[in-house]
Formats: structure tokens, sequence, C-alpha cells
């Protein structure tokens, strides 16, 4: 086999970027022995902490300690690198643009920025980010197309689930005509630990030690990071050409120990449930509520970080997907599973 080198630039070092920089070391020798691919980050940058980059390669264990003793990245650049994220991606010596900065639900900038200024400079894109997808899905998957790169988004729902590619890959020629889904962690560890007795305030701050939380988590109390993610679905899956605000939203800020206790006396669960469907005029119509779930529904065993979908489709009938318990490490996972198969090919 003919080893590729693959270079990667970081848009974000966060939670996400962190636990990215730690599977690739951890994985990067298994991966040049599998798939001959000699994957490198070559740049990195920040809001707070800097950006460097390297045609070589970045130390990755460098720039993991430098950022978790809350100093900064610029003194592990080979030459001085823009502080400015756009005249960074221009530049940065990298194939691939991965875009893991944080989530603006209002507006999906400047990711979508981010994302757009990749593909015109020619590079591919990966992103965790859902704003690029819930606000120009198909403005970038067009220019992706007439710039012959790809656009690969597998961590944007349901972490490093293999969602898309299970959809891309194992249900050709077929439509998917609705779903319903927990697709939120931060809510759904919320709820879960509140059923177990812990307040409210203390279950949002272990979902923000866990790494889970956005980076204001009322944009998971609120309903918007679901709202997001259904977009992304409804847009990728459904041709719909939804934003969030047309989601009709309601987040878990609401729900109180009482009303935990009731559903539970009635033999129910409350989970912030996201659904589609395409209506009877063609149009798809998009839903995130706080529902109380039947024991005797999937969705009521569904606990802490883990998440579930269930396709309905004009083939397989129904197919439901859980994850179990993720954490950034396998949103991290998505993100490498995306650049491997940029590397193969596998993204038309
Ligand atoms: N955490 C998770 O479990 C999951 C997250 N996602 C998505 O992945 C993305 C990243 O999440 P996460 O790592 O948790 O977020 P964090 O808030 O932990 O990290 C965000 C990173 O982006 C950097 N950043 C912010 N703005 C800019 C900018 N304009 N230019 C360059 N860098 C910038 C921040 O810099 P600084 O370090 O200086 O603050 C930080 O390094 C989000 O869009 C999120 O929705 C998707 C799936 C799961
Ligand atoms: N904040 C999000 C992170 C992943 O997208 C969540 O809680 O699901």
């Amino acid at each position: 086999m003919t080893r590729s080198l693959q270079r990667v630039a970081l848009i974000g070092f966060g939670a996400v970027g962190r636990a990215f920089a730690r599977l690739l070391l951890r994985k990067r020798e298994e991966i040049l022995q599998r798939y001959a691919l000699d994957l490198r980050v070559t740049g990195i940058i920040t809001a707070r902490r800097g950006a460097a980059w390297d045609p070589e390669g970045l130390d990755l264990t460098a720039a993991l300690e430098a950022v978790e003793r809350g100093g900064d990245l610029s003194a592990l650049s080979r030459s001085p690198a823009p502080r400015e994220t756009l005249a960074f991606i221009e530049r940065c010596p990298a194939d691939v643009v991965v875009e893991i900065t944080v989530l603006d639900p209002r507006t999906g900038q400047p990711a979508t920025d981010h994302v757009r200024a990749a593909l015109r400079s020619g590079r591919h894109v990966v992103t965790a980010n859902k704003g690029p997808l819930a606000f120009a899905y198909r403005e970038l998957r067009d220019l992706a197309r007439s710039r012959g790169r790809a656009f690969l988004y597998e961590s944007t729902v349901m972490d490093g689930a293999p969602l898309f590619s299970l959809v891309r890959e194992g249900l050709p020629a077929t439509h998917i005509l609705g779903f319903r889904a927990i697709l939120n962690s931060t809510t759904n560890f919320i709820l879960t630990r509140m059923e177990e007795g812990i307040p409210f305030e203390e279950a949002v701050r272990q979902a923000q030690a866990i790494g889970i939380a956005e980076a204001d988590p009322s944009n998971d109390i609120d309903g918007w990071d679901a709202a997001v993610k259904t977009c992304v679905l409804a847009n990728v899956w459904m041709e719909a050409d939804l934003r969030p605000d047309a989601v009709e939203r309601t987040g878990i800020r609401g729900i109180g120990p009482e009303d935990l206790a009731a559903a539970r006396r009635e033999g129910r669960r409350i989970r912030l449930v996201c659904t589609a469907e395409r209506s009877a005029d063609g149009t798809v119509r998009a839903r995130v509520a706080p529902e109380a779930v039947p024991l005797e529904d999937l969705l009521a065993h569904v606990r802490g970080t883990s998440s579930v979908i269930t396709l309905r489709t004009d083939t397989l009938k129904q197919l439901t997907l859980i994850e179990h318990e993720p954490e950034p490490a396998q949103t991290a996972f998505g993100i490498l599973a995306d650049l491997i198969n940029v590397a193969r090919g596998h993204w038309g």
C-alpha cells in the first residue's frame, strides 16, 4: 500500500479538540498500519489560547499540556501563525479543516464562515459543529461538490455514532420519512440525575464537568441544541431547508422534581423528544418538547448522556440506533472516522 499523508487543521481546541488529540495519539500508529494513512495535525487555532502551525506536524502532547495548564499554543508554532481565524484557515498548511468551535444556535456563526472559507480555499471539511448544517447545508454541500472536496459531519448528531454514514452507505434508494429521537445528552443527563434526587443546578455542573454541555448550557436546557440537531437531520435526510427557529421548541427549564415524580406515579418518565415528519403538503414539520413517555416506550429507558433515534423509512420500516453514555471521546471518534473516510474517498 502506498502511504498517504493527511494534514489536519483544528479550528477550536476545547473539550472535543483535546479529546481528538488524545485519540489520535492513541490510534496514530494503528491508522498508519491499517490504512497506510499518516494523519498529522499541522495547525490549531483557539479564541483565547493562541494558534500554532507546523507543516511537519505539531507535537500534540505538548499542545495538550500547554492548554491544560492554562498556557498558550503560540510557542509550539514553527513560524508565527495568524491570530484571526479566517486568515488562519486560508493560509494553514492543511488538507482537511476540522470545525470544532462553539455553536451559536441562533446564527450558526462564525462556524459557517469558517467552513465556507475552508472549502473555497480547496480544503476538505469535517465539522462537529452543527451550526453550518442547520443554517447553510445546501450551499455548503453544493460548494464542496463544485470544488471536488469532502464535507463530512458525523459528529454533529449523536456524537460518534455512525448515523450519517449508516444512511449514506447502508440505506441506498431509501427515503427517510421521519424520525423520533433523544438527541441532547445534557438535558437527558439532567433529567436522569433529577430522577435520582440530584438538584437541577448540580446536575448542570456535572454535565459541564463531563464536557458534554454547550459553552453556554442554556443552549442545551432551552432546547436549542436539540432543535439545531433536528434541523440538521431534516435538512440532510429529508431535503428540508429548515432553520432552528422554525422548529417548535420547548426546553426542560420548567420541569421540577414534582413533575418527574408525578410522571413516575403514572408509569412514565419525562424525556426531551425530537421529532420530524413530512406533512401532507410536502413540508417537513419539526418539534422539540418534553414528553411524559410511558415505560413501555424505549425512549423511557435511555438514561444519562445516552441518545436514541428511530428512523421511519420507505424500505426498512423502522430502524433504531442507541448510543450509550457518550462523552467528548466519542465525538472525537466521529471526527476520526470522517478523516479516515476522506482519505479513503468514502464521501461521495
Ligand atoms: N462536547 C460535546 O460532547 C460535543 C460537542 N459538539 C460540538 O463540537 C463543538 C466543540 O465543542 P466543545 O469542544 O465541547 O466546545 P468548547 O467550548 O470546549 O471548545 C470550543 C473551542 O473553540 C474555540 N473557539 C471559539 N471561537 C473560536 C474562533 N472564532 N476561532 C477559533 N477558535 C474558536 C475555543 O477557544 P478557547 O479555548 O480559547 O476558548 C475552544 O478551544 C461545538 O460546536 C459543539 O456543539 C458536538 C458533539 C458533542
Ligand atoms: N451539548 C450537546 C453536545 C453534543 O452535541 C449535548 O448535550 O448533546
